[in-house]
């Protein structure tokens, strides 16, 4: 896959059978169809952010005064944990990332003066009044008018928060799922976003639910161990490289790896998170996303029931084993 924005070789090789996400024009009818399905589809030419075409380091700079949230890593992967089910995993659990509030001019020094063995960095910021009237200012000018007429016509819940992303050339976001609806807006540079539907979870085996890794693969896409994982060399999914301007429909629980293409230069991007919408009337056959829940929740169930998560495997292979094919 290539352009003339970027080349194949900025792409990280991953052995993966992967299709191409259609890229539509906002005003093509067949985008409400991708949506109001849980299908992931790339939207071009609604302006949601427009008024951040002008965002730039050099920008934020001289807007955002306070500190904000870096997300400092050991390597190129920034794999999420959840800080509050540290202390309740019983295996001796060791992060590879830390999170720092740091002032805005001390990020874009770190980026720009970043040499082979530092830390890489990662400022991923929640879109609030902290970041400075100037950015509220910008921010109010999105184009609310095209997304809440989507969340509206999609009866999603509502918007919980926007992440202002700003990476450094090369960061990757390493195969996870969330239980939120998401436009995904490329503001600047170019992010490459693997996809992989719900019903690919037995290819990508997410840690347990307990585990400060929910949510996220288990899987090295770098260096797969096909013994642990023998499913993944069956996953198939779907890719996109995310051009400034374009906005990705990520369905909730849709499994998605993102990148910052290498020798790119640093990235940023917007995204808005929504509230899945009720449930109302259950309707069979149940879509794989529904069985993702399903699955959450007798994990949840167990670990409570049984106060052990190192039992619950025990208990669900008694269930299975000779009894259930
Ligand atoms: C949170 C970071 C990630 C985006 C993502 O996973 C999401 O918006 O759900 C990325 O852009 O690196
Ligand atoms: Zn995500």
């Amino acid at each position: 896959m290539s352009s003339n924005h970027y080349s194949e070789n900025q792409l990280r090789k991953y052995s993966l059978k992967l299709d191409k996400i259609p890229k539509l024009n906002y005003n093509d009818p067949k985008v409400d169809e991708y949506i109001s399905s849980n299908e992931p589809v790339v939207i071009q030419g609604c302006d949601l952010v427009a008024s951040a075409n002008s965002w730039d380091l050099d920008y934020l700079k001289r807007k955002m005064m306070g500190k904000y949230t870096v997300i400092l890593s050991q390597n190129h992967k920034f794999k999420y944990h959840d800080e509050k089910k540290i202390q309740s995993c019983k295996t001796d659990f060791k992060p590879t990332t830390r999170r720092v509030q740091m002032k805005f001019s001390e990020f874009v020094d770190k980026i720009k003066n970043w040499k082979k063995n530092d830390e890489r960095l990662y400022l991923q910021q929640v879109l609030d009044n902290s970041v400075g009237i100037s950015i509220v200012q910008d921010f109010v000018k999105f184009n609310w008018n095209w997304i809440t007429e989507k969340q509206i016509k999609n009866n999603w819940g509502s918007l919980t928060s926007n992440l202002l992303l700003v990476s450094m050339e090369g960061n990757v976001t390493p195969c996870h799922y969330d239980e939120q609806q998401n436009f995904y807006a490329q503001v600047k540079g170019y992010k490459r976003i693997i996809l992989f539907r719900p019903s690919q979870f037995k290819c990508l085996y997410p840690h347990p639910v307990y585990h400060p890794y929910d949510r996220q693969s288990q899987v090295d896409f770098e260096k797969p161990d096909y013994n642990r994982f023998p499913n993944f060399k069956d996953a198939c999914g779907f890719e996109t490289v995310l051009e400034p301007g374009e906005v990705l429909y990520i369905p909730m629980y849709w499994f998605h790896h993102v990148e910052s293409l290498l020798r790119g230069g640093y990235t940023i991007s917007i995204n808005f998170w929504y509230k899945a919408g009720p449930t109302g009337q259950i309707v069979y056959p149940l879509k794989d996303y529904q069985k993702v829940a399903i699955m959450r929740n007798v994990e949840k169930m167990l670990n409570d029931a049984l106060r052990d998560s190192t039992e619950v495997g025990t208990l669900l292979k008694t269930i299975v084993d000779g009894r259930y094919f």
